[in-house]
C-alpha cells in the first residue's frame, strides 16, 4: 500500500478503469507538493475566536425587530436598593452599570439582537450566584445568564433590561480523573482552554464548535451544543455526567457526579442540557472526556453532486466507521464566501472550483491502519467517480488549513451583514432540495445579487448528524426577504418531519415557530415545568416558550 502521502493529491480521471488505478497514483505522487502550498494560504485569518468585526451601534433593538415581545410590567425596575445588595454580594470589580461595558453583553456576537440591561454580574461562586438569583426571585427582577456569547438565536442576550449575570469569572477546573476521563470544572471555563488541559493528559473535549475560543462549558451544557464531532462523541445528553445548578429561588442543585452508571431516580440534569438558562443557571459540569486520537487525518474532497456526497458518506460509513470523526459538507457558495471575505487572494486548496466539498476526519490509534484505510476509502471514491479531486492534509497547519474552511463559513457569511441562518435536521435526502428551493425564491422575488439585499444562499453542515446549516448572507434587514424565507422554511421543515433547529436552539429568535416541531401537548407540558421551576418566569423571559395566548 502507499504511504498516504501518495495520495495527497488526488486528480479525477473519469476515463481511468479501476485496473489502472496503479499507474494514476504515482502521477499523483509527482504533484504532491503543489496544492498544500495552495492550502496553506487559508490560514490568514484568525479563528480563535468567533468575532464579528462590524461595528455594533447600529444593531437595532431586539424589542424594535420583534415588536410582539413586550416588556413584562410584573418585572421590578433596578433601584438603587437592588445595586445595594448586588455590592454587598460581590467585589465592585464583579458590577457594573455603565454602557460602555454593558455593550459587549447585550449585544450578540452576530450583531442581530440587542437588549437594554443596565446592569451586568460576574459572580465567581456558586454560593454568589445562588445569593444573586434568590434575591432576584424575591424582588422579581428578570435575569439572563451568559456565557461566552456566542450563541445564534439571541438566547443569551437580554430583551428589555434583565439583569446580565455572565460566567465570565466562574472559571476553574475543579478535578481530573486520569483513569475515568472525568473533568469537573465551573461553567465559565472555555470549550478549547479545556480541550487544551485535556490535551495535555491524552485525553480530548467530546465537543468542537468554530466558537471553541470563545463559548463557556456552561453555555454549550445550556444550549445543547452539538458541533463538528457530534458524530463521533454523540451529544452532551450522553456525555454530560453531572451538573451543578442554581435554581431561580437560588436553591443549589449539585449534583456534580462522575458515575458513569447511576439509576437512582428522574435524571435531573437532562432537563437543563438544552434550556438555554430558562430553568436555572448551570454552574458547574461533569463531563467525560474520551481519549485523544494519537493519529488524526483530513481531507478535503471537490465533489459535483449531492447525491455524490450522500454517496461518499454512506461508503464512509462502511469503509471508515469505526476511525470517522467528522464529515462535514459544503457548497461552491459557501467556500466563494470564504474566499472573498476571510482569505487573501483567491487560493483554493483544490485546483478548481466543485459545486460541493466535503471534509473528512479520521481519528484512530494506529496512524498506518488509519493511512491505509482512508487512502482506500479515497481511492475508491476516485475509481468510481464518486469525487473529482482532493487533497489531504501532510501536517498540524494543513490539517487547521482545512479546517479553517469548514469552520470559517458562518463568520464569511457574516461579512457583509446581518445572515437569516437556519439549522435544521432533515432527512439527508433532501437537505439540498431545501437550499435549492430557497435560492429560487429569494431570486424569483428578484431580491439576491451585486445591488440587492441579499448577497448569496449557502448550504452547509454536518450530514453525519443530520444537520443542514442554511444560510442567507445579507447586506441590511428586510421584510419583503423575511417573508420569502418565513415561514417557508418552517412549514417545509415540519412537511419532512424535521426540527426547526437542530443545534443553535431557539432563544428569541425561533421560539415562536416551536410548533413547527413540537405538539401542543409537549410544548403544554414544558410550560408546567416551567411554571413548576420558575414560578416568577424570572430566568431569561421572553425566550425558548412562545407566549402564551391569553
Ligand atoms: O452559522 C451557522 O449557521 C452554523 C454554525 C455552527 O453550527 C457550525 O456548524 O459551523
Ligand atoms: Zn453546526
Amino acid at each position: 500500500m502507499l504511504p498516504l502521502a501518495a495520495t495527497a493529491r488526488l486528480q479525477g480521471q473519469a476515463r481511468l478503469a479501476g485496473s489502472r488505478i496503479a499507474q494514476r497514483i504515482p502521477s499523483a505522487l509527482r504533484i504532491a507538493s503543489a496544492p498544500m502550498a495552495r492550502a496553506r494560504a487559508f490560514s490568514l485569518f484568525p479563528k480563535a475566536a468567533y468575532a464579528s468585526s462590524a461595528s455594533s451601534e447600529k444593531v437595532p433593538l431586539s424589542s424594535e425587530r420583534y415588536p410582539y415581545l413586550k416588556r413584562d410590567p410584573s418585572f421590578k425596575k433596578l433601584s438603587q436598593e437592588d445595586i445595594d445588595f448586588f455590592t454587598s454580594v460581590l467585589p465592585p470589580s464583579a458590577i457594573s452599570q455603565d454602557d460602555g461595558d454593558l455593550e459587549p453583553y447585550n449585544v450578540d456576537w452576530m450583531h442581530k439582537f440587542r437588549g437594554q440591561s443596565k446592569l451586568l454580574l460576574k459572580p465567581s461562586s456558586t454560593e454568589q450566584v445562588s445569593k444573586i438569583l434568590k434575591y432576584c426571585n424575591d424582588h422579581k427582577l428578570a435575569v439572563v445568564p451568559q456565557g461566552g456569547n456566542t450563541g445564534l438565536v439571541g438566547g443569551g442576550v437580554p430583551v428589555f433590561d434583565e439583569i446580565i449575570l455572565s460566567t465570565a469569572n466562574m472559571n476553574s477546573i475543579r478535578s481530573f480523573d486520569e483513569v475515568s476521563g472525568a473533568l469537573v470544572c465551573d461553567a465559565g471555563c472555555i470549550l478549547e482552554v479545556l480541550d487544551n488541559y485535556l490535551a495535555e493528559k491524552g485525553y480530548i473535549m467530546p465537543l468542537d464548535l468554530g466558537a471553541k475560543g470563545s463559548c463557556h462549558i456552561g453555555g454549550n451544557v445550556a444550549t445543547n451544543a452539538g458541533g463538528l464531532r457530534l458524530l463521533r462523541y454523540g451529544s452532551l445528553h450522553g456525555t454530560v455526567l453531572g451538573l451543578e445548578v442554581v435554581l431561580a429561588d437560588g436553591t443549589i442543585l449539585d449534583n456534580l457526579s462522575t458515575l458513569r452508571k447511576d439509576n437512582t431516580g428522574y435524571d435531573l440534569k437532562q432537563l437543563f442540557i438544552g434550556s438555554e438558562g430558562t430553568l436555572g443557571i448551570v454552574t458547574g459540569v461533569s463531563i467525560m472526556a474520551p481519549k485523544r486520537s494519537k493519529a488524526v487525518n483530513v481531507a478535503l474532497l471537490g465533489v459535483s453532486s449531492f447525491e455524490q456526497v450522500q454517496a461518499a458518506y454512506k461508503r464512509s460509513r462502511d469503509e471508515l466507521s469505526e476511525i470517522l470523526s467528522a464529515f462535514e459538507f459544503f457548497d461552491e457558495a459557501s467556500i466563494n464566501l470564504v474566499k472573498k471575505h476571510l482569505v487573501a487572494g483567491n487560493n483554493d486548496p483544490l485546483e478548481s472550483s466543485h459545486p460541493f466539498y466535503v471534509l473528512i476526519e479520521t481519528s484512530g490509534s494506529n496512524k498506518d491502519h488509519d493511512d491505509e484505510k482512508l487512502t482506500q476509502y479515497l481511492e475508491g471514491l476516485l475509481t468510481d467517480e464518486i469525487v473529482q479531486d482532493g487533497v489531504v492534509a501532510q501536517d498540524t497547519t494543513q490539517f487547521k488549513n482545512l479546517w479553517s474552511i469548514r469552520e470559517g463559513i458562518p463568520e464569511a457569511c457574516s461579512k457583509t451583514g446581518p445572515v437569516y441562518k437556519y439549522d435544521l435536521s432533515i432527512p439527508v435526502p433532501v437537505f439540498y432540495n431545501m437550499v435549492e428551493d430557497m435560492r429560487a425564491r429569494l431570486n424569483e422575488a428578484g431580491v439576491i445579487g451585486e445591488d440587492k439585499d441579499v448577497e448569496a444562499v449557502v448550504g452547509f453542515g454536518h450530514i453525519g448528524d443530520g444537520n443542514l446549516h442554511l444560510n442567507i448572507a445579507s447586506k441590511r434587514y428586510s421584510d419583503k426577504v423575511a417573508k420569502v424565507i418565513e415561514p417557508y422554511v418552517y412549514e417545509w421543515t415540519a412537511k419532512h418531519a424535521g426540527s426547526i433547529s437542530s443545534e443553535h436552539g431557539l432563544g428569541v429568535f425561533k421560539s415562536p415557530y416551536l410548533h413547527y416541531s413540537k405538539s401542543s401537548n409537549m410544548i403544554d407540558m414544558m410550560r408546567r415545568i416551567k411554571k413548576m421551576m420558575d414560578p416568577q418566569g424570572i430566568m431569561n423571559p421572553y425566550k425558548y416558550l412562545p407566549e402564551e395566548k391569553q
